[in-house]
């Protein structure tokens, strides 16, 4: 049997993975020695991947994204529920640096199980994501959550189907695009004939954080984003706007709902834009990222210090009755758009216990409002009900599904 781990060596810990672990190849479920838990913030790291909840939510936000949403070339529960075991035990491998199945490697007579391109590289604080989108439900005839619900059309949306929906979604996150592209493009192979890719995003040059004492990463506008964020370690906002608790049903006990959006900025014009409009835009100052009315980035937001159809002022939870999200998004370019543009912008992910508490209600506010409108357009759209974590010899959607 090859060596299957990417390297032998985890983390300072020590723990070697790999040939002395007992892998089942293919669509068993793996039973192995799992990595260490790491410090979430050390680079190259492993994030467990079974937990109360699932990781790449509230975890430290890695440096790379690789987003797929997936449609079912089936309507057999028995084939999506082979296919998510098998992606779960892969899931389970890259999570730990380890290769998936029989490796990359294996027989030489036979398409290796695993594609390579990740061999000696680190895990690279992997996560992996599932969610299920409304028409998974309906295509596998099963009971769809209440609070799962298509998003309502908002003014100026202009979205392409091409890029919107799809059955199930994987958010892939890693500090190496390499490692992130590796997981997806192995679950795509695992998936075939049950799953195909929709559309996929990449991206990279996070634009939130969950970690506050970390420095704030700037947008594509060159704006701090990600300043008023639910921190990844306050339980206590995490389990009043994100995770989902007693109202159920029981497989989304510990998850959440993902929006997905893919936002088009007009880059061109915002660089043609004055300082003093830009900081208006948002009510934040641009180098120092303060609020109006404040010196300091973590000054409080008083709200009516800012312009009245500023960013902020609009999405702050004040103004909207308390809707908070967890923002969890990924700067883009995908080249040009052939019309000299570049095709560049915000992948914005928010994550909630309902969307009609997070999301919608804030999108309808600066949707309506926002002056920032005139400088991007929403092209993409998801929605996506993500289950709670997953416990060790357990499946994605196994609540849902066995
Ligand atoms: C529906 C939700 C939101 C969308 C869509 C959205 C798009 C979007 N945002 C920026 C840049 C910034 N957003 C900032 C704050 C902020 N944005 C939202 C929500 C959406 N943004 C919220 C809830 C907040 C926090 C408001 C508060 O509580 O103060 C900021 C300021 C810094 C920060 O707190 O993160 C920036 C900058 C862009 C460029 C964009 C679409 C392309
Ligand atoms: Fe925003």
């Amino acid at each position: 049997m090859p060596d299957l781990s990417r390297r032998r060596l985890l983390t300072g810990a020590g723990i070697a993975v790999g040939a002395g672990a007992a892998a089942v190849a293919g669509a068993g479920l793996v039973r192995q020695a799992q990595p260490a838990p790491v410090q979430a913030d050390a680079p190259g790291g492993a994030i467990p991947f079974h937990g109360a909840h699932q990781a790449g939510i509230a975890t430290p936000v890695q440096d790379r994204l690789h987003f797929a949403a997936f449609d079912l070339s089936t309507d057999s529960r028995e084939k999506v529920v082979a296919m998510l075991k098998a992606w779960t035990a892969a899931a389970v491998r890259l999570t730990a640096a380890q290769e998936v199945g029989g490796g990359a490697t294996g027989a030489e007579l036979a398409p290796p199980d695993d594609t390579g391109e990740a061999i000696g590289l680190p895990a690279s604080r992997l996560t992996l994501t599932v969610g299920f989108g409304p028409s998974f439900f309906d295509k596998l005839k099963l009971p769809r959550p209440d609070r799962l619900k298509e998003l309502p059309h908002f003014p100026a949306d202009k979205l392409d189907p091409a890029r919107s929906g799809g059955d199930l979604c994987v958010q892939a996150c890693a500090d190496d695009p390499q490692v992130a592209v590796h997981a997806v493009r192995n679950l795509v192979r695992i998936g075939f004939g049950t799953a195909s890719v929709r559309w996929s995003q990449l991206g990279f040059g996070k634009t939130s954080s969950t970690t506050p004492d970390a420095q704030t990463p700037r947008n594509l506008m060159g704006f701090k984003d990600g300043t008023n964020n639910i921190a990844g370690t306050d339980h206590k906002e995490l389990d009043e706007h994100v995770w989902v608790g007693d109202e159920g049903p029981e497989w989304m006990r510990g998850g959440s709902y993902l929006v997905a959006r893919r936002i088009r900025m007009h880059i061109e014009t915002w660089d043609r834009t004055s300082l003093k409009e830009q900081e208006d835009i948002f009510g934040r100052t641009k180098r120092e990222g303060a609020p109006y009315g404040g010196t300091r980035e973590h000054d409080p937001v008083v709200l009516d210090r800012m312009p009245i159809d500023s960013h902020v002022r609009l999405a702050n939870p004040a103004a909207l009755g308390g809707a908070t999200i967890l923002r969890r998004g990924y700067s883009f370019t995908d080249g040009s758009d052939g019309l000299g543009r570049l095709d560049a912008g915000l992948f914005f992910l928010a994550y909630q216990r309902d969307p009609e508490k997070g999301f919608i209600p804030i999108q309808r506010a600066l949707a309506a409002k926002d002056t920032l409108n005139e400088y991007i357009q929403h092209v993409g759209s998801g929605v996506f009900a993500c289950p709670g974590g997953v416990r060790p010899g357990a499946f994605w959607g196994q609540g849902l599904l066995a």
